[in-house]
């Protein structure tokens, strides 16, 4: 049934541009009949020369000549419908791989944030660019060649039976069995599994081996080539097995046929023969043999061909099927009537959310019972253990996913009521991956505020510690990110962040601290543009350091999906408690380093504090 509805969606695609499909397909079927006409003309120099094999001088040259002539005719013919088939395939595969990607796009533009984890995002990039590619040389040149395929052989053996239908029964009998094997084999339940488990061998030995040589300086660095390696090797060891397993399935099945169709006319002599023996004088049934013997041949090669489009079909049934899934995936819901707030307070009421497993549709519960309130104007920050949910709640705010239990409001106004546009104009964030797109500094800084001008988003640059190395760039502000070899380093991409976020002005900001760049510069600049960017604000902050967060109006202590405390720093501090434990380990952390730092409330604090000197 599966199968079924998948052939259904690939027909549906096609469907949409079925007027060039059909005329594709038309002159590819023109193209055939005319494939045939140099096997008549040929038919009929035979018959001539044979029917005057005694007396050459009475040969007709000039019918013999007009044979040729046709045969020759016929065959630029041919040729010239297959490019107007072929053009037309092309012009209808390239229409449907552009819809068929903007339909794509579109969609997952709607599916909620949270679908595009890292894996998803590799997923539906395999999807996008290969799957969807697929489908555009199958419609391009495998369909006309699927249509010829198909038609030549049709017509080769309409024209066989025409000329002596015993003979071409004959032949019928080993196509029909070579098909049946091929079927019964690619059929089965085993031949599916075997053919569905491979393709997802090839595609994890490709994924591993990219996965292995970009992880080149990692692996050289921690030495860690054998493990590495190890992942890579058993996704090739499991692509030898299922190639292994494949080939001993299909390896009787597929010789067979190939050597019964490989030898058609083998099956046409001894029949001939005995034809022929029981009325040795009819001359007309020894031209018409011999034209068998000389069609059959050519009768082998579209069946062959049949087999390997075969394969095609079943692989883009499989991509199609990925096409579909993609499609299925549900999209954010959204109200007719969009609400905006007219206050900025965020609350968690209750809140429960659990992450589900999409291959075991098991559900993780990670949050339970959140209730809290942040401010407008005010610093929430939320600390814990790693892995505790801090992100999730951050996540949750920008409707990564729906929540399962509670809810979650901005001035009141349940955040499923605003409506994604809204949340997303009333929302900025700051990542600790920060994605730059190819394009130039100044527009990378731009999509804050597409309507910013360029004395705007220098202005924002300034403020977020970005102009200095951005002048010292190549062309300033026009430079293209990824172009000549010009990439920023990690916590330079987060200033442009800030940047961004600073040109959005959302009253709310949700912050991941970023804790990838000790360097004591990068990470000073980028508190003072945090410094300038949360004044006012709602914020709601997940910090890595605690430093940073002393002077947060209140401080949320995540543990294993719950608030374990709440307070602001001088209060946690007094009750001894997760937080206190935290605090300590971090000054202890802390004295090891030398410097001064810049907390986000704007005051100035010695790193390490209490007895760091
Ligand atoms: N997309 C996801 N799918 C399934 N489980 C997830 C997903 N994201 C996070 N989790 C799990 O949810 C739990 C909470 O993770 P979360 O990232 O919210 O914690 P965190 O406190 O922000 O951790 P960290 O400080 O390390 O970033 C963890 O057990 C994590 O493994």
């Amino acid at each position: 049934m599966e199968a079924k509805s998948e052939m259904t969606g690939l027909i549906k695609i096609a469907g949409e541009k079925k007027i060039l499909l059909i005329t594709a397909s038309l002159f590819s079927v023109l193209s055939s009949l005319l494939q045939i006409v140099p096997f008549a003309a040929v038919y009929k120099i035979i018959e001539e020369l044979l029917l005057n094999a005694r007396t050459p001088g009475s040969i007709d040259k000039e019918l013999i000549l007009f044979w040729g002539m046709i045969a020759f005719a016929a065959l630029a013919a041919a040729l010239i419908a297959l490019y107007i088939g072929g053009m037309c395939s092309h012009i209808a595969a390239f229409n449907i791989l552009y819809q068929l990607r903007v339909r794509l796009s579109e969609h997952v533009a709607k599916v909620p944030m949270g679908y595009h984890t890292k894996t998803a995002t590799g997923e539906l990039k395999k999807i996008i660019e290969v799957s969807v590619e697929k489908i555009e040389k199958f419609i391009a040149h495998q369909l006309p060649d699927l249509v010829s395929a198909v038609v030549i052989p049709l017509l080769m053996l309409a024209y066989l039976f025409w000329l002596d239908w015993r003979l071409a029964l004959v032949l019928l009998l080993p196509i029909g069995i070579g098909f049946w094997l091929q079927a019964r084999m690619y059929g089965s339940e085993n031949g599916q599994k075997a053919y569905r488990d491979f393709q997802y061998a090839v595609e994890e030995m490709n994924a591993t081996g990219v996965e292995y040589v970009r992880g080149m300086p990692a692996v050289k660095v921690f030495g860690i080539s054998a493990d590495s390696f190890l992942t890579f090797k058993q996704a090739v060891d499991r692509y030898r097995d299922i190639s292994l397993r494949i080939t001993d399935l299909c390896k009787s099945s597929y010789s067979l046929f190939y050597v019964i169709i490989g030898s058609l006319f083998t099956f046409a002599v001894p029949a001939g023969i005995l034809l022929f023996s029981g009325n040795p004088g009819n001359q007309a049934f020894a031209i018409t043999f011999i034209l068998f013997l000389v069609v059959t041949p050519s009768l082998s090669a579209p069946l062959m061909k049949l087999l390997y489009l075969g394969g095609g079909l079943r692989e883009i049934v499989e991509g199609n099927r990925r096409i579909e899934a993609v499609f299925a995936e549900p999209v954010t819901e959204e109200p007719a009537v969009p609400r905006m707030p007219d206050a900025y307070d965020v609350s968690f009421e209750r809140v429960a959310f659990a992450y589900e497993n999409k291959d075991s549709k098991d559900y993780k519960q990670v949050l339970n019972g959140i209730s809290f309130t942040a401010k407008a104007g005010e610093m929430t920050a939320l600390v814990g253990p790693s892995g505790g949910g801090k992100s999730t709640i951050a996540n949750l705010l920008l409707r990564f996913w729906d929540v399962q239990e509670g809810a979650i409001t901005i001035g009141g106004v349940p955040i499923r009521e605003m409506g994604t546009e809204k949340l997303m104009d009333a929302v900025s964030f700051v990542f600790q991956d920060v994605h730059l797109f190819y394009d130039t500094i100044e527009e990378n800084i731009r999509m804050g505020n597409t309507k910013a001008t360029r004395e705007e988003v220098i202005k924002a640059a300034k403020t977020a510690c970005c102009h200095e190395f951005i002048e010292l760039l190549p062309q300033g502000y026009d430079t293209k990110i990824g172009e000549g070899g010009t990439y920023l380093s990690g916590g330079e991409a987060q200033r442009i962040a800030i940047a961004r976020a600073l040109l959005k002005d959302a009253p709310i900001l949700v912050l991941d601290e970023a804790t990838a760049y000790a360097d004591a510069e990068n990470e000073h600049k980028i508190q003072q543009g945090l410094v300038e960017l949360v004044k006012g604000k709602t914020v709601l902050i997940i910090a890595h350091r605690l430093s940073t967060i002393r002077g947060a109006e209140q401080i949320l202590v995540v543990n294993q999906g719950e608030i374990v405390e709440r307070g602001t720093h001088d209060e946690l501090r007094g009750r001894g408690g997760l937080y206190e434990q935290m605090w300590q380990a971090h000054i202890s952390a802390a004295s090891w380093k030398l410097g001064a730092g810049e907390g986000l409330s704007g005051r100035v604090e010695v790193k390490g504090g209490a007895g760091h000197e």
